[in-house]
């Protein structure tokens, strides 16, 4: 048995932009993670593939014969359309019955009505009551995680794979990637996929002709797999000490509104669009250079143990002579680079319509800029009422959550137990995934 992982993520800058090849986001893989075991069965049938998710009561069946996948009894279409692309890429002819067991950390989907479960007094799992599709998701990206797992996991158990090599890790990601868009029945900007494959990155998106109208068909997947999509994939991370701080608001929103209003605008008003595209582009992109800079300033532990002490708007008030410490330094950069954003984002919304950072986000969001050592945040991905996302120094940690709990402003705000984990996905010690029965 083989035990493989691929983490969440939260889209920090590019929502929308990202849509467009000609700009660029800013994805933070995140410590939840989606895991699968892999294994063989000599004893079981031949070219039949078992996939259960024990924590949903969730069990697919499929079979594989003359190059035709069949799926047996009930249908969970992210499986399905993984299994669809992958056999269809390898091809294979007979084969021993497989055995496949999803995980799923408990971040990704709400956690009430569940009974917690360990595996190695390490990993938590939580089995809940509900089927899949009747539990509510928290928008960490469960689908992109499961699909390219599986994807790792079923290459893995057919080929030798080197989840070190950059070429083994594209046709992952391909593959995930087309699975995913098969499924979803849409092409969004798969920075999802893209994270879940590859970690913290600083993506651009494929064109989406590349995978237009492919077939589930060996030599038309093949090619597409194996061409270069030119999308741009970057890996990165937070500098250390900063540490990425997600508030469930537990509002929910629903993107694929948020985004038809926002590309409709788009359409209306090319002109005007694109000014508060371009601006918000410079936003975004001076975040990710700053952040660059901050880490390799020569007094990053000063600036840093300034900014535990100060709030941003405290630092805003600050005299000159305090300033001059700061000064055309990167971190006063970075503050600004996520107000920019925010000031962008909220254009943005105001103009197409689309609740992006609705006031009620926009009161905590600047509560946060009360708070010594938060240095800023934004509302995540497509924004609307799902999340917060914060980045904030790493000490102040504790003092930050304690603020946060005297202050009624933020009785909506649950804090999730997440850390960005910058790696992409990876093999795991199949004994993180084992139960005691
Ligand atoms: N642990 C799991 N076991 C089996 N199927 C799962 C699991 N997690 C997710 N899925 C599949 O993914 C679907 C949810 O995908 P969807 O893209 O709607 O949500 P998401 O990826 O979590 O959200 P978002 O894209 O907003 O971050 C489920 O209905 C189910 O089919
Ligand atoms: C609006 C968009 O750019 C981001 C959506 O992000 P999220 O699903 O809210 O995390 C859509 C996309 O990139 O597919």
């Amino acid at each position: 048995m083989r035990a493989f992982s691929a983490p969440s993520k939260a889209l920090l800058a590019g929502g929308y932009l990202v849509l467009d090849a000609n700009y660029s986001s800013f994805v933070i893989a995140l410590s939840p993670r989606m895991g699968a075991t892999i294994n063989s069965n000599p004893n079981g049938p031949t070219n039949t593939i078992f996939v259960q998710s024990p924590q949903f009561k969730g069990k697919w069946s499929y079979t594989y014969k003359d190059g035709v996948l069949s799926s047996l009894g009930k249908r969970n279409p992210f499986i399905e359309s993984t299994m669809e692309a992958v056999f269809a890429f390898l091809s294979p002819s007979t084969f021993h019955c497989i055995n496949i067991t999803i995980y799923s950390d408990p971040e990704y989907h709400s956690q009430e009505n569940t009974i917690t479960r360990f595996s190695n007094n390490r990993r938590k799992f939580l089995f809940h009551e509900k089927d899949i599709s009747k539990v509510p998701k928290t928008g960490l990206g469960s689908s992109a995680g499961l699909v390219t797992v599986l994807t790792t996991a079923l290459l893995a158990d057919f080929s030798k794979i080197d989840l070190e090599s950059k070429t083994d890790l594209r046709t992952i990601h391909n593959l995930a990637q087309i699975a995913h868009c098969k499924a979803q029945g849409k092409i969004g900007s798969g920075f999802d996929v893209a994270s879940a494959t590859f970690g913290s990155i600083v993506y651009r998106r494929f064109d989406p002709m590349q995978i237009d109208g492919v077939a589930f068909e060996q030599r038309q997947i093949k090619d597409v797999v194996l061409q270069d999509w030119k999308m741009v994939a970057e890996k990165c991370a937070l500098p250390e000490g900063i540490k990425l701080l997600m508030g469930d608001v537990m509002g929910g929103s629903e993107t694929p509104k948020l985004v038809s209003k926002v590309l409709q605008w788009r359409r209306d008003r090319p002109e005007e669009s694109l000014g508060v595209w371009k601006k918000l582009d410079e936003a975004n992109m001076s975040l990710i250079e700053n952040l660059n800079e901050l880490a390799i300033s020569s007094n990053y532990t000063d600036l840093l143990h300034f900014m535990s002490l100060h709030s941003v708007n405290s630092i805003a008030k600050l005299d000159h002579t305090s300033k001059d410490f700061l000064k055309s330094k990167p971190l006063l950069n970075v503050i600004s680079s996520f107000q920019h954003i925010r000031k962008q984002l909220r254009i943005m919304g105001e103009k197409s319509g689309a609740d992006i950072e609705p006031r009620s986000q926009t009161e905590l969001l600047n509560e946060c800029s009360d708070i010594p050592g938060v240095i800023g945040g934004v509302v995540p991905g497509a924004g609307g009422f799902d999340a917060i996302c914060l980045l904030v120094v790493r000490s102040a940690i504790d003092d930050i959550i304690q603020t946060t709990k005297k202050n009624p402003a933020f009785d909506s705000v649950t804090w999730l137990d997440l850390e960005e984990e910058s790696e992409g996905v990876q093999e795991e010690n199949v004994q993180s995934y084992l139960f005691a029965e």
